[in-house]
Order: C-alpha cells, then sequence, then structure tokens
C-alpha cells in the first residue's frame, strides 16, 4: 500500500499545469482496438489507470509504449484472449473492452469492472445499448458474456438515464455496425466529444456528441493519421482550484478549457473567490474571506459530481453552513469521516444532503482514502491542517492524478509518497 505523508500549514503559490484528462483517456485508450493502424496519442496523463489499460490491451497481443505523456498503441495483431481479472477490476472504464471488443470481433467477455466505491454503479443503460444493436448478453458469476450472431445494425436508442458511461460504450459498439445509430438522452461530457473526435478523425462519422442525440454511421475501417491530443483534466483542474483557494497565496492553473468548468468557475465567485479566468488558464487569488454556498451535482454542464469532495474542504472556510446535494452518487461520502478527523464539521445528513460548517482549528491526522476523490479531498484537507497527516491507500488517488507529489511539490506544498506494507483495500 501506498501512503502519502503531508505537512500542512504551508501556503501554496507559483504555477500548476494540468494533465490530460482521465476519463478521456480512459475511454480513448479501449477505443483504440477498433482502429486497423498504430494510434498515437500525447497530453496523456501519467497515472495508473492508463498503466493497467496497458496490461489488458498486452494480454490481447496490442503492444503499447507510454512515456513523457506520449502513448503509442499498436491494435493491427489483436487477438481474442481472457482479460487480466486484477487489472480489470483496477478501473471502471475497463467496462469500456465490452463496447470495443464487441465492435471489433462481435464478441465480447469482460469480468465485472472495478473503479471507485462510490455507491451502485449499474450497467442496465450499457447493456440496453448492446441489446439494441442486436447483441446478447449474459451474466455468469462476475462475468458478462456478449455476442452478436447476427451482426450488429444501427438502430435508435433512448438511455432512460444520462450515463457517461453508456454513451460511450454504445457509440463504440456502434461505430463500426452496419447502418444508423440514434443515441437520444446522451451523455454531454466534454470527454465525449473527445472521444468521438478521436474517432471521426480515423473516419468515423459520429455526428452530435456533445449535445443529447448523438447519430452514428458505421463505418468498415478506422485509420489513423494523426496524433490525438487528449484534452485537459477539468477534474484535476477543479481540484487545483479549489486547493489554492483554501490554502494559495495566489495560484495560476494552466492548461484549462474554461467552458468545461463553467458551473464549478461560477459557484467558486458565489464563495468569493475572485477567480481571474484567461482563455486558457486560471489565478487564483489569495482569498481571506469565504461565502456558503449551496451546490446540487447533475450531469454535464451541471456541477460534477467529480467536484463534489474535492470543493468540500473549502467550504469548511465559510462564514456559515454550506449545503451540498450529491444527486449523481447520493453515497459519495467516504471522505467525510475522514476529513472530519482533521477538525472538519462536517455532516451526512441523508441520502446525498452534506452540511458543511465552519471550522477552524485544523490538525493533521492519519485518515484513510476510500477513493479518489475522497482522496483528493484528503490531500487539500492535509495541506490545509497543521501537523503531519498521512494517507493510506493512496493508491485510489494515483489512479487519477497526474504526478501529484511533483505537482503539489512546485507550488511549495510539503508532501512525498512512501510504500508501506499494509495490504490496501
Ligand atoms: C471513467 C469515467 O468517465 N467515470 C466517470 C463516469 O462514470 P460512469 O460512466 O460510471 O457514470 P455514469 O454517468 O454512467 O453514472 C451516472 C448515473 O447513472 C447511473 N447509471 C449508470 C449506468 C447505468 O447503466 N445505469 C445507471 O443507473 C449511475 O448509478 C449514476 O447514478 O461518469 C461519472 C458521473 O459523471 C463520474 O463520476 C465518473 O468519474
Ligand atoms: C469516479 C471516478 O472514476 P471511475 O469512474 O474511473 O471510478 C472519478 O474519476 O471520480
Amino acid at each position: 500500500m501506498k501512503k502519502l505523508i503531508i505537512h500542512g500549514g504551508r501556503r501554496l503559490s507559483g504555477e500548476v499545469t494540468i494533465g490530460g484528462a482521465k476519463n478521456s483517456t480512459v475511454a480513448l485508450i479501449p477505443a483504440s482496438i477498433l482502429a486497423d493502424s498504430v494510434v498515437n496519442f500525447d497530453s496523456v496523463p501519467d497515472i495508473l489507470d492508463v498503466y493497467n489499460l496497458q496490461i489488458i490491451m498486452r494480454s490481447m497481443n496490442v503492444q503499447s509504449s507510454f512515456a513523457n505523456g506520449e502513448l503509442m498503441i499498436d491494435p493491427t495483431a489483436i487477438e481474442e484472449a481472457e482479460l487480466p481479472s486484477t487489472a480489470i477490476k483496477s478501473l471502471r472504464a475497463s467496462y469500456y473492452f465490452m463496447g470495443s471488443l464487441l465492435g471489433r470481433f462481435g464478441r465480447a467477455v469482460v469480468t465485472f469492472p472495478g473503479g471507485d466505491n462510490i455507491g451502485p454503479r449499474p450497467i442496465d443503460q450499457h447493456v440496453k445499448g448492446f441489446e439494441a444493436l442486436g447483441a446478447e448478453v449474459e451474466y455468469d458469476d462476475d462475468t458478462v458474456r456478449i455476442t452478436a450472431p447476427n451482426g450488429l445494425h444501427g438502430t435508435r436508442i433512448y438511455m432512460d438515464m444520462v450515463s457517461v458511461g453508456a454513451t460511450v460504450n454504445t457509440i463504440l459498439a456502434a461505430v463500426k455496425a452496419e447502418g444508423t445509430t440514434i443515441l437520444e438522452n446522451a451523455a454531454k461530457e466534454p470527454e465525449i466529444i473527445d472521444l468521438a473526435t478521436f474517432l471521426n478523425n480515423m473516419g468515423a462519422k459520429i455526428r452530435g456528441a456533445g449535445t443529447d442525440t448523438i447519430r452514428i454511421v458505421g463505418v468498415e475501417k478506422l485509420i489513423s493519421n494523426n496524433v490525438h491530443t487528449v484534452i485537459p483534466d477539468r477534474i484535476e483542474a477543479g481540484t487545483y482550484l479549489s486547493m489554492a483557494a483554501a490554502q494559495g497565496d495566489g495560484v495560476l492553473v494552466k492548461n484549462i478549457i474554461p467552458e468545461h468548468l463553467e458551473a464549478f468557475i461560477a459557484k467558486m465567485i458565489e464563495a468569493g473567490v475572485k477567480l481571474d479566468v484567461h482563455e486558457d488558464s486560471i489565478y487564483v487569488p489569495k482569498t481571506d474571506h469565504f461565502n456558503a454556498i449551496k451546490i446540487k451535482t447533475t450531469p454535464f454542464p451541471g456541477f460534477a459530481t467529480d467536484l463534489q469532495q474535492p470543493i468540500t474542504p473549502l467550504l469548511t472556510l465559510a462564514d456559515k453552513e454550506s449545503v451540498i446535494t450529491e444527486e449523481i452518487y447520493p453515497e459519495r461520502t467516504r471522505h467525510i469521516p475522514e476529513l472530519n478527523k482533521l477538525g472538519m464539521d462536517i455532516d451526512n445528513l441523508s441520502h446525498g444532503l452534506i452540511a458543511i460548517r465552519p471550522s477552524t482549528q485544523l490538525m493533521g491526522n492519519s485518515v484513510s482514502a476510500a477513493e479518489i476523490r475522497a482522496g483528493a479531498s484528503l490531500v487539500i484537507g492535509g495541506l490545509m491542517a497543521d501537523g503531519q497527516t498521512v494517507i493510506k491507500n493512496s493508491e485510489h488517488i494515483l489512479r487519477g492524478y497526474d504526478r501529484l507529489i511533483q505537482k503539489i511539490t512546485q507550488l511549495n506544498g510539503d508532501i512525498r509518497i512512501e510504500e508501506s506494507d499494509e495490504p490496501m483495500h
């Protein structure tokens, strides 16, 4: 197990550059096995999810190399194989191999994915998409078996709820299907536009990504002729904006697409942080007085559930009680008892309703990261609290935060990582 050790209380300043988006990358990599050529990406974040996706691809004889943000994937000699369940379980997005293997081979056998423990994460809408395209889906124990004995055929699919994962998986299965697929009530997240851009540049015909109706005309071949640059990670950006507002004396956060963070920026400004928003960067000035605010998480372009936990420590600095309604994952509250160990006063009032009260005396403590964004909130809490904070199970954080130690150190934070003999849980 890895532990993060933070000596808090130091003020942060300087610049930090945001990496490529985890949630794009983890869709782009499985998508690349649909290509009939080598595929190249840059701005790929240095995160554990990428290494685990490489392990999964290697089991299918898909070779890849990854260094300095450049990722090359060669799917031209791909073979069907049993996928390694430990790597599959290490991340959520391994379920994108259901859609991409189905698109490539007309069948897929994938163990149920892992990912963050943020409450129930059903896949009924993914299955609805596959079945609508003509696939048959069977579950046996922990495994999903998908076949398409008569091929995949475009159709009209209405998603019963807005799901990022189901939208991505349906696109992956439909991109080489025969005929036209019309996906209604699709998710509109920027990462879906990034995926569609990547596939379209290889010859796919996907229109409407970023709106709630996506139209896909199936094509036979996908050939990559250029390098795809992954969009900046809006969740990593929001995490550093929150960290800088809570503990900074002036921090410039670079490589941001502000349009991807509109709801978050609006809430930070409402909280009293006078953000200076530029074309591709945001300056966070030192803030002495914070207002209490109300937040409700909703699908894009609303306030992202993935930023609910990272903004929470900042709200403990407000003058009155703030309230967050977590609509997407009401059980995404495992940060609360841990942040309270640092002296914060946060209450899980009822299903998804969180009260954050002013707290003054924060002291470091030993805490545990239950999942990635809970962990990110603990990193911010640890930087705010006096004394030493030890964050156990930090692998969860490193799943999705590019060069975290280097970036926080560059901002004058005191943080290091240590290996411990205790098993991860
Ligand atoms: C790798 C990736 O991109 N992960 C993101 C993705 O997760 P993920 O794609 O898993 O999240 P979804 O958008 O699918 O989930 C949204 C909501 O729909 C529900 N649902 C989803 C699918 C389904 O078949 N049935 C169903 O009921 C979920 O329980 C949840 O309440 O979007 C989430 C919501 O923005 C983010 O927190 C995750 O960071
Ligand atoms: C929930 C998240 O990730 P995943 O879907 O990969 O578990 C996240 O990035 O906040």
